[in-house]
């Protein structure tokens, strides 16, 4: 069963790296790996956006289902957040835009699991949805791309720059008051061309979906933490689920990335604390050293753009529990500093 598996995915790189995996797996693990091959799986449909960092992203889930013995099927859909592209995010209603139509699908029984970067889940999911689990993080930090200048520094004064986040904005005008900086919206193709064709001198915006997609040669510097701090989820994916559908959250269980896990549960626990919404400028990020839990959070004046709270905390972490109770610690920080 397993060679003609083999055979099938031998395409996909990922998928053979897997299958290997699983291989040596079943040396030790027989009666567990024989059962991802029981052929009376019933098929997983995946909602998912239709961009092209959405369908890379709920592939790369099929294929690591697909690696354990599930068929998978894609739904596309389009979201409100795809369809509104002249206006700000913060203005329009922010988090949740780009996954409602997903959950749609989910309640109705047409798709059975939706796969979500993280950054754009809200902290309360709707009654009846569960994050089933939360996925290993490609590099969480914020790119600077120019086809002209090789940094930040590097820009004249009065550079434009695009962005529409509210975090990256007021951590920018902190590291260059001078610069002026101007509404960037669309999917990443869109916002490369807008670049392309002159409309800004840089823009800045997540590395990990320039990489995802093989576009990591337009990055021209990563920002540090200690510049331009993440938002929480930043670089994560999660998977969505209606919460009475326990037999995928335990075929999806071996997809989780505790470190990951216990990372943005931090982070997005602290965008909880502050109500967390696009209109209000936080950035929150940890990092993770053997036990210990780091977590810096940063929090604007969405009113005046230069007022900033830095806080930093760290805790010896091995549950979300413990985690989330990091979060709480620094959002009353970031509160006792005049946040929220
Ligand atoms: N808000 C849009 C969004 N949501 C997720 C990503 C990609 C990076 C990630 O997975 O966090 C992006 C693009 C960006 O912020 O530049």
């Amino acid at each position: 069963m397993l060679a003609s598996e083999t055979d099938a995915l031998s395409a996909h790189p990922v998928a053979v790296g897997l299958v290997l995996f699983l291989e040596s797996a079943l040396s030790f693990a027989l009666p567990v790996s024989m059962t991802f091959q029981a052929p009376s799986l019933p098929p997983i449909v995946i909602a998912t956006r239709e961009s092209r960092l959405a369908l890379w992203q709920a592939e790369h889930v099929q294929a690591l289902l697909q690696a354990r013995g599930h068929a998978v099927s894609l739904l596309g859909m389009t979201t409100l957040g795809d369809q509104i592209l002249d206006r700000s995010l913060s203005k329009v209603g922010g988090k949740g835009l780009f996954v409602k139509e997903l959950e749609t699908a989910l309640h109705d029984g047409r798709a059975d699991i939706a796969v979500h970067s993280l950054k754009d889940v809200p902290m309360e999911l709707p009654e009846g949805f569960a994050l089933a689990c939360v996925m290993e993080r490609e590099d969480p930090h914020d790119a600077f791309v120019s086809p002209r200048y090789a940094s930040l520094q590097d820009l004249p004064t009065g550079a434009v720059v695009g962005t529409s986040s509210l975090r990256r904005q007021v951590l920018l005008q902190a590291l260059r008051p001078d610069l002026n900086i101007q509404p960037l919206r669309g999917n990443l193709d869109t916002r490369l061309r807008k670049l392309d064709e002159g409309q800004y001198d840089a823009i800045v915006l997540a590395a990990a979906g320039l990489k995802r997609l093989n576009l990591h040669e337009r990055i021209r510097m990563i920002f540090a933490p200690t510049e331009m701090l993440p938002a929480a989820g930043q670089g994560a994916l999660g998977i969505e689920v209606r919460s009475d559908r326990q037999d995928l959250i335990a075929a999806l269980a071996p997809l989780a990335h505790q470190p990951t896990w216990l990372r943005v549960t931090a982070e997005r626990t602290v965008s909880r604390c502050l109500g967390g919404s696009c209109s209000m400028p936080l950035a929150a990020h940890a990092v993770l050293e053997g036990q210990q839990l780091r977590l810096d959070a940063a929090w604007g004046d969405p009113e005046q753009h230069t007022a900033l709270v830095r806080t930093s905390a760290s805790a010896n972490v091995s549950t979300l529990a413990e985690a989330d109770a990091l979060g709480q610690a620094v959002a009353a920080q970031l509160r006792a500093g005049g946040a929220g």
